[in-house]
């Protein structure tokens, strides 16, 4: 096991290109590469544990990757094969839910699995509504929980309305739906991530979406992709928090996604007082560009209630910055963090409370007064977003944090810019 300390830094100037590429569109490159009957080709892929499972499961499927160290080009089977092993999507809920639906109507036999923590992770919100259009698959407590197997075979087309807004259970519907029987509907209570749709349309996909989204299924293959994946901006965010907590500092982080979906924890940061610009540069699939974020006094409290799927993998981060805010701040509605990697409500405010920090929990959130941040030990959960959140916190007190080999998950090469700001130190 491998543990950090993070010591206290000064006011920084960091402009950042090294970002790590965006994880929820590198899923989807490795996976929908499958949907054409010709070579994709996809730059600044994610080379981290989740994306390199993905694209592990790609080739158990029949692709061929050629990685030119720069550039994948995944050349699809004729046809896709019946793997003779179990399929290891590692610690990815993205992995296991997106290609619940992408298997479901593929024949043949397969078994999805993961490690302990995505094993824990509840999936009836996929397999459920996959079974009700004849999917067939099993698990452990009736289907829920990993690993699942999986019997492919033709769907129905289908109305579903979900009661979350997830876009793995968006996306795992819309593959399912490419090809079920005819066209389907789906609709969520509030618009989550949308690479799928807008990647899949791309790829010339006969996908609309208002209220509701429409999916046609595909009578022939897909065009396939020609992408630069832009950078994480969940992962950038850590070096956002970073700016807006350590007096006199500034950051820009370059060429990431500026879809609304993904940069919502940006705006919140802009609402507590921090000056947050963003440039939008091109647009290919996504709107691309750079987001600067300068220091700009104590932080204010701030409460979060809406838009909640648009931030969820930032609040951990998030709550760092509301650790050391004026006055209060309080977050709803955000029951999806205990599904997480980790129960990320309860790892929070544990950690923080380890830091001297005042706040309790909620079923569905949590309350923080801002105050000072003192030097703790805390543990990850072994969740990535954990222990990258809590490293920031050490800008301010220096922190020790026990297991960090999950960052690897994501964001392999953090520590590697954390080391730009501050002195870091690991050992095992
Ligand atoms: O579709 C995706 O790429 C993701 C969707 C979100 O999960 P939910 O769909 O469970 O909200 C998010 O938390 C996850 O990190 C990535
Ligand atoms: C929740 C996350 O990912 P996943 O659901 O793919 O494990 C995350 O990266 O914070």
């Amino acid at each position: 096991m491998k543990w950090l300390k993070v010591k206290k830094t000064e006011a920084f100037d960091f402009v950042c290109d090294k970002i790590a590429s965006d994880k929820s569109i590198s899923h989807r490159c490795a996976m929908f590469a499958l949907l054409s009957d010709r070579p994709s080709h996809v730059r600044n892929f994610l080379r981290a544990e989740d994306t390199l499972n993905t694209l592990e499961i790609v080739k158990k499927l029949g692709a061929e990757v050629e990685d030119d160290g720069f550039e994948l080009t995944i050349t699809p089977p004729e046809e896709m094969r019946e793997p003779d092993d179990v399929l290891d999507c590692g610690n990815s809920g993205t992995a296991m839910r997106l290609f619940c639906g992408f298997l479901s109507a593929l024949p043949g036999h397969y078994v999805l699995t993961g490690d302990k923590y995505l094993r824990r992770r509840p999936m009836k919100r996929v397999t459920k509504p996959l079974t009700q259009i004849g999917a067939k698959i099993d698990g452990r407590e009736a289907g829920n929980l990993a690993p699942l197997c999986i019997r492919g075979q033709e769907l129905q087309s289908f109305q579903y309305e979900s009661t979350i807004a997830s876009a793995q259970v968006k996306s795992a519907m819309i593959l399912a739906a490419l090809r079920a029987d005819g066209p389907s509907t789906y609709r969520e209570p509030e618009l989550s991530r949308d690479h799928t749709e807008r990647m899949l349309r791309g790829m010339g996909a006969n996908i609309e979406s208002w209220d509701t989204i429409t999916i046609e299924p595909i009578r022939k293959p897909l065009e396939p992709l020609d992408i630069m994946v832009p950078a994480d901006p969940s992962s950038g965010f850590f070096f956002a928090v970073a700016a807006a907590i350590v007096p006199g500092s500034h950051v820009v982080i370059r060429n990431v996604t500026l879809n609304p979906t993904r940069i919502e924890a940006y705006q919140v940061l802009k609402k507590m007082g921090v000056k947050v610009v963003f440039e939008e540069k091109e647009n290919r699939y996504e709107p691309i560009g750079d987001i600067s974020v300068t220091y700009n006094g104590r932080p204010k409290g701030v409460e979060v209630n809406e838009r909640i799927s648009w931030l969820i993998d930032e609040l951990p981060a998030l709550s760092i910055a509301m650790a050391v805010a004026e006055g209060e701040s309080i977050v709803r509605n955000a029951e999806e963090l205990r599904v997480k990697e980790s129960d990320r409500i309860s790892c929070v405010i544990a950690g923080l409370q380890a830091c001297g920090i005042a706040c309790s929990e909620r079923e569905d959130g949590y309350t923080i007064q801002g105050g000072k941040i003192h030097s703790a030990q805390i543990d990850s959960c072994g969740d990535h977003r954990i222990a990258m959140s809590f490293a920031i916190a050490g800008l301010l007190a220096d922190m020790t944090i026990k297991d960090i080999d999950c960052i690897e998950t994501s964001f392999p090469n953090f520590l590697e810019l954390l080391g730009a700001i501050t002195e870091v130190e690991t050992w095992k």
